[in-house]
């Protein structure tokens, strides 16, 4: 039989289980890579290892949606240029495609790895990650291998711009041709970036038709820095989800509100390019499903901190710490399409997925009480403890 721990003591215990989320003086038990028993710590049952966690707070591990985490160099000096004044725009990308072309494949996977441990110790238990700075088709192919060896859900970002020295035309025929076929053993979904710089509708439609075509789900990088078509694209497609959604019309909100598309927000990436957040009030007051993620990547949001997108979803753009919680767990299970059993992440439920963190604070209020204050006291990924980092 599975090895088995209990859980014990938690002072309050969040498993987004519909209709009991929250619990207090709350025990559970991992056996294996599952959870097999919930409840009262009092009526706890014996296990091979047991852990008090002395009145702590328990919820699921975070489930980050949204990340480029396949990337080569950083782009401080274009951060610290904005942070002077400058505008973010999607030329940007182009700095960090020539890095990544000039690494090799050891390089591309270290950093990967490095970004990945460190989402892991703090709390980040299923990561989403994307292609997206190789474009062509050798490094896309490279870069969605990678991934996949290291995330649990890989997309492919070919159309993220058009990359130098190829017209828009030819590029895109490479992007719903060649590079689709030579990542799709790798990805489980297609992006796109729906934005002035980078692809207008038409052309966005036309890659996620393609990515439809090869049995990919879809999802958009849509109405970041300007009113786009990209969500109204997204939803019009049936798209998973739809990703930075700051500049929304009346019609766009109602138009996820009456959709099964995901409204990601990502707060940590609206700071770092000062734009306006995204209005993730307005958008679950209006019945739109919303959930958060870092967007990891090194031009808008060099962060692997979900506790940092919740405090400023919390704080900034006025979600209860009910819903941001949600949001960074269940709401990204649901934009990733992982949301039901036996597999479901992003909820800790009896015989679910063993993927939980403890905080070192007794209710996740703190999350956002105590913003920048590493609250993540320990982490288990499929059942397994997480160990802390090693020095170097
Ligand atoms: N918006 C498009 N892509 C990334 C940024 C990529 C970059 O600037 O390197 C994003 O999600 O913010
Ligand atoms: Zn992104």
């Amino acid at each position: 039989m599975a090895r088995s721990q209990l859980i014990t003591d938690i002072g309050e215990l969040t498993t987004q289980v519909p209709g009991e989320p929250r619990l207090t003086d709350a025990a559970l038990v991992i056996e294996g890579d599952r959870i097999a028993w919930i409840g009262s710590a009092a009526d706890a049952p014996a296990a091979d290892e047991s852990v008090s966690v002395a009145g702590r707070a328990v919820l699921p591990g975070w489930v980050d949606s949204h990340t480029h985490m396949v990337f080569a160099g950083d782009r401080s000096a274009e951060f610290e240029a904005r942070m002077a004044g400058q505008k973010y725009a999607a030329g940007g990308i182009a700095t960090t495609v020539r890095a990544t072309r000039a690494a090799t494949e050891a390089e591309l996977a270290g950093n990967l790895s490095r970004l990945r441990g460190e989402a892991l110790r703090q709390g980040t238990t299923f990561l989403e990650t994307k292609t997206g700075y190789g474009l062509d088709v050798a490094s896309e192919e490279a870069s969605a291998r990678i991934a996949a060896a290291e995330a649990d859900i890989v997309t492919f970002l070919g159309a993220h711009v058009v990359p130098e020295g190829i017209d828009a035309r030819e590029y895109l025929d490479l992007v719903t041709g060649p590079m689709l076929d030579a990542v799709a053993p790798w990805v489980r979904f297609i992006d796109v970036f729906c934005e002035r710089g980078a692809f207008d509708v038409e052309q966005s439609r036309e890659v996620l038709e393609a990515g439809r075509r090869a049995g990919l789900g879809l999802r958009v990088h849509g109405n970041q820095l300007g009113h786009g078509g990209g969500v109204a694209l997204a939803v019009e497609l049936g798209a998973a989800s739809v990703d930075h959604c700051n500049a929304l019309t009346d019609a766009d909100v109602d138009a996820l509100a009456g959709s099964d598309t995901v409204a990601t927000v990502l707060p940590a990436c609206d700071l770092s390019t000062r734009e306006p957040l995204a209005p993730a009030r307005r958008l679950r007051d209006a019945g739109a499903t919303v959930a958060i993620a870092t967007n990891c990547n090194p031009g808008t949001s060099y962060t692997t901190s979900m506790q940092y997108c919740v405090a400023t979803a919390v704080l900034q753009m006025h979600l209860s710490i009910e819903e941001a919680v949600w949001a960074a767990t269940r709401g990204g299970a649901v934009a990733l399409g992982v949301q039901d059993s036996p597999d479901a992440v992003g909820m800790l439920a009896v015989g679910g997925r063993a993927d939980l963190q403890v905080l070192d604070a007794p209710s996740i209020s703190h999350l956002a009480y105590r913003p920048g204050v590493p609250l993540t006291a320990a982490v288990w990924r499929a059942g397994e403890r997480v160990p802390a980092a090693s020095s170097w």
